[in-house]
């Protein structure tokens, strides 16, 4: 009996290197990894699919350093043979990008792409239209076995006006899901930008479930970029593969016996015993050379050296290995507490935003400046700060706006409103967690690392001992992700030393041009434009109605190329 079997991946344009050696296989290395993986399945007898849970934009110089974003992107990332792929919210922030998904992405893998509750609205006609189609029935080709498979996005607010989420709840109740899963198939697939443990999957499970009683569900999720696995019943489970291409997440679902090459066998009989696993697969050659059994000559495909040398092509036309300025040190967005000397916000809020945050010509207003801290998305590591490192580090084109002459004690009481997230936001339906890193969703208190890291060594021939020290009874682990789950502590294929994580505050605030010897008035209120909505709802909670016409452009640089303006001018010195 053979299995099937799934790889995800989630990846924001990390499609070079990553940063660590321990991340640092490509789009190509991928694309050979699956070719290779592939051609094992199919003489095995299993059948082997790919799935891609969206956020494929912004967060990476390949994507987001170029002009239009993404020139070079969409052509590498099609070059991978994806056989369910769905859309994330970053794809539909800016409108720009969600037409590009439409027009370039849903092309590319057509009959692939799958859009269960998301329209796309043409800009010629006005008409609200499906962004691709909204299911896909298909049967494997070695085992037979029929899957029907959907692609959500958890329910998004903060697209641009030319598209439509529709809520799942509301999608459960159309006709055409409601048919779909009365469809006769031995597995549904359902993909989604989604967290596994949200609202969406628990009313999907539901839906599916008050129809099918026992047919297998395999979930896979993203959005909070962790590793994770559910289980949502004994025949159902979910799994999410971390985050900007640094895990691939591999699923094995053993027993299920497809009716796609044996109609006559009894419902029963296809579903006997069934049992399903997950891996997490550190995203790097090690790794895939252990899981194909080759090596650095046998490993790589045409193609897939071809697609990586795309990729280094296209970094090079971009620049992005050009240094801006020389990091002191290691500044750390989740890795140390906030506040502290080694935090990244910390770091945002008493050296760069007290300086970038300022107008020319109302400089010397008192004023309080408030950031989210999801508009950072990584660490800063000691060395060069290149072009690549300033979109990784921040992608978006959030710019500053402001309002004038705030009463202070109303504009002081904001920061901590916008901090304890509070019922006066879920009013509002602007859940306030949607401000910090992503990661916070499903992370709940901080995760303290009980071990120090040593000195890594690689030993290719162990499975989940990748990196190992030679010569101790004693693993010597480079840190890494050490995940728990619902399947316990073994996913992770290779071992780690544990990694700090703590929680950060939603926003944070630095004070500028204040009096020295008493508390102004008013003061000019700034923030970035992403957090505008919370702003204006966390205002009339302390009895100040602005509204959206009050807000005015304070800076017309983006948050990203004002800090990268800092560091050119504070980091200058080579490394
Ligand atoms: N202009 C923006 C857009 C988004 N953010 C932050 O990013 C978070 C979403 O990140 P994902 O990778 O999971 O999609 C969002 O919740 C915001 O915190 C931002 O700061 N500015």
């Amino acid at each position: 009996m053979g299995a099937t079997e799934f790889y995800a991946d989630n990846r924001h344009a990390w499609l070079a290197c990553g940063t660590f050696a321990r991340y640092s296989a490509d789009w190509g290395d991928y694309i050979s990894f699956a070719e290779r993986m592939r051609k094992k399945a199919d003489k095995e007898g299993r059948d082997l699919l790919l799935i891609d849970t969206g956020d494929r934009i912004e967060g990476n110089g390949l994507y987001d350093a170029s002009d239009p974003k993404g020139k070079y992107t969409y052509d590498i990332f099609k070059e991978q043979d994806i056989d369910v792929i769905c859309t994330g919210n970053h794809e539909l922030y800016q409108s720009d990008a969600s037409t590009r998904e439409y027009t370039q992405t849903v092309p590319n893998f057509k009959g692939k792409y799958l859009a269960s509750n998301l329209d796309y609205i043409d800009p010629q006609t006005g008409d609200q239209i499906p962004m691709a189609q909204r299911y896909r029935k298909f049967t494997t080709k070695n085992q037979g076995i029929r899957i029907l498979a959907f692609g959500f996005l958890f329910d998004f607010t903060g697209n641009a006006n030319n598209t439509k989420v529709q809520p799942v709840e509301n999608t459960i109740k159309e006709k055409w899901f409601q048919e779909a899963i009365r469809e006769d198939v031995d597995l549904f697939v359902v993909i989604g930008h989604v967290t596994l443990e949200g609202p969406e999957y628990k009313a999907l499970f539901k839906a599916i479930r008050s129809q099918k009683w026992d047919t297998p569900i395999q979930f896979f999720g993203g959005h909070s970029h962790i590793r994770d696995f559910v289980k949502y019943d004994s025949k159902a489970y979910g799994v999410q593969a971390g985050r900007y291409m640094e895990t691939i997440g591999w699923m094995s679902i053993d027993g299920i016996q497809g009716k796609g090459k044996n109609k006559d066998r009894k419902d029963h009989e296809t579903r006997a015993s069934l049992s399903f696993n997950r891996r997490y697969i550190d995203n790097n050659l090690f790794g895939y050379h252990y899981h194909t059994g080759l090596n650095e000559t046998t490993f790589p495909t045409e193609h897939g050296k071809n697609v990586s040398s795309l990729i280094q092509t296209s970094r090079k036309a971009l620049n992005l290995d050009h240094s801006y300025g020389c990091a002191p040190k290691d500044l750390w967005l989740n890795r140390a507490p906030y506040p502290s000397n080694d935090s990244l916000l910390t770091w945002l809020e008493t050296e760069v935003i007290p300086v970038i945050a300022i107008s020319p010509d109302r400089k010397d207003v008192p004023t309080l400046a408030i950031t989210n801290s999801g508009a950072m998305r990584f660490d800063i590591f000691k060395g060069a700060f290149t072009i690549d490192t300033t979109y990784i580090i921040s992608p978006f084109v959030s710019k500053f706006l402001f309002l004038k002459d705030v009463p202070y004690k109303s504009a002081k009481a904001l920061l901590p409103l916008l901090n304890s997230g509070g019922p006066v936001f879920e009013a509002a339906e602007s859940k306030a967690q949607h401000l910090a890193p992503p990661e916070q969703i499903s992370i709940h208190s901080d995760i303290i690392a009980t071990s120090l890291p040593s000195k890594p060594f690689f030993d290719p021939l162990s499975p989940q001992h990748t990196f190992l020290s030679s010569n101790s009874d004693e693993p010597d682990l480079i840190p890494g992700y050490t995940t728990k789950d619902a399947g316990g502590t073994d996913g992770d294929d290779t071992l780690h030393s544990q990694i700090s994580f703590y929680r950060v505050p939603n926003c944070i605030q630095s004070a500028i041009s204040m009096p020295e010897d008493e508390d102004p008035e008013v003061v000019d209120l700034v923030f970035v434009d992403f957090i505008q909505p919370w702003v204006l709802t966390a205002l009339q909670f302390t009895g100040e109605m602005y509204n959206k016409s009050d807000v005015k452009v304070y800076r017309e640089e983006t948050l990203t190329d004002l800090m990268a303006a800092w560091i050119k001018e504070n980091w200058q010195h080579d490394c």
